[in-house]
């Protein structure tokens, strides 16, 4: 029931109104493009792709911005109000937060160079959160193979999606409390990248857990394939990552990747769009909301 025309009539002017300010947030701070596609997946893996992610904590409601995965982690929130009062300036009360985050996503992926894609569009608002499922769908990097298929799966994503969605760690950063427990203590990661990593992140819980280091090291601002090339060398910063490439079932899919720009692009774009799908409000369900960050 998403449709990529689903604005063509009530709103001609939303792409041009997200991608302008996507790019003006890219331009002062290249990570942000990273921090807005972390929000998308950290909104559809919770109830669907429905904006609950973007709903602050009031006194009587607690929202998924505490959950685990999220505190003191996402982030861009700012950018997403930015991007909602240019959307609302051409076209009030039309257009979801639930689809500026799908739209922000695509761009800025295409600002850091990777390629484009149609986004599916007709998304409503969700007038609720769950930090609880929150907690339970979103994958910790502690994860290992098997919990990250299941867990994709879940949603109707295949161990193929997930490889691909994982591709998004060619951007982007990571606390040292994300990958401190790798590089001191396992052994399928190259020594240079530990030592490099551990000067950054010291050893004992409390101390430097929020330095940031990136993911993939060489290319950080670039959605290439990097990160499959990183992952053959024993070079994924997150155990989770590792797991892609470690004797399991999925290194053959890392290889493809490793070695085709355009195998990882147009699975990547495929499984961005599934990703899009899940669990959409449509129809009369939820609401458009005027502020992200509040119900109406
Ligand atoms: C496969 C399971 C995944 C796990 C376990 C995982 C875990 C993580 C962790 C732990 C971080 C660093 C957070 C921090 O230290 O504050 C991170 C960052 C990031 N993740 Fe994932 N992630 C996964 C999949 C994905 C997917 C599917 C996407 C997008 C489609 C994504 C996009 C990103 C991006 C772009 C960043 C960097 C964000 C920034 O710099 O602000 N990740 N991820
Ligand atoms: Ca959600
Ligand atoms: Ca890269």
């Amino acid at each position: 029931q998403l449709s990529p025309d689903f604005y063509s009539k009530s709103c001609p002017n939303l792409f041009y109104a997200v991608k302008s300010t996507v790019h003006s947030a890219i331009y002062k701070e290249a990570r942000m493009g990273a921090s807005l596609l972390r929000l998308f997946f950290h909104d559809c893996f919770v109830n669907g792709c429905d904006g609950s992610l973007l709903l602050d904590d009031t006194s009587s409601f607690t929202g998924e911005k505490g959950a685990a995965p999220n505190l003191n982690s996402v982030r861009g929130f700012d950018v997403v109000d930015s991007i909602k009062s240019a959307v609302e300036k051409v076209c009030p009360g039309v257009v979801s937060c639930a689809d500026i985050l799908a739209v922000a996503a695509r761009d800025s992926v295409v600002i850091l160079g990777g390629t484009s894609w149609n986004v599916k569009l007709g998304r409503r608002d969700a007038r609720t959160a769950s930090q609880g499922a929150a907690n339970s769908s979103i994958p910790p990097p502690t994860s290992n193979l098997n919990a990250l298929i299941s867990r994709f799966n879940a949603l109707g994503l295949s161990t193929k999606d997930m490889v691909a969605l994982s591709g998004s760690h060619t951007i982007g950063q990571a606390r040292c409390t994300s990958f401190r427990a790798r590089i001191y203590n396992e052994t399928n990661l190259d020594a240079s990248l530990a030592q490099t990593r551990r000067s950054n992140c010291p050893r004992t819980a409390g101390s430097g857990d929020n330095n940031l280091s990136p993911l993939d090291l060489q290319t950080p601002t670039a959605f290439d394939n990097n990160y499959y090339k990183n992952l053959v060398n024993r070079r994924g910063l997150l155990h989770s990552d590792q797991q892609l490439f470690n004797g399991g079932s999925t290194d053959s899919i890392v290889r493809t990747y490793s070695n085709s720009q355009s195998n990882f692009v147009s699975d990547f774009t495929a499984a961005m769009i599934r990703m899009g799908d899940i669990g959409p409000l449509t129809g009369s369900s939820g609401e458009i909301r005027k502020n992200c960050r509040m119900t109406n």
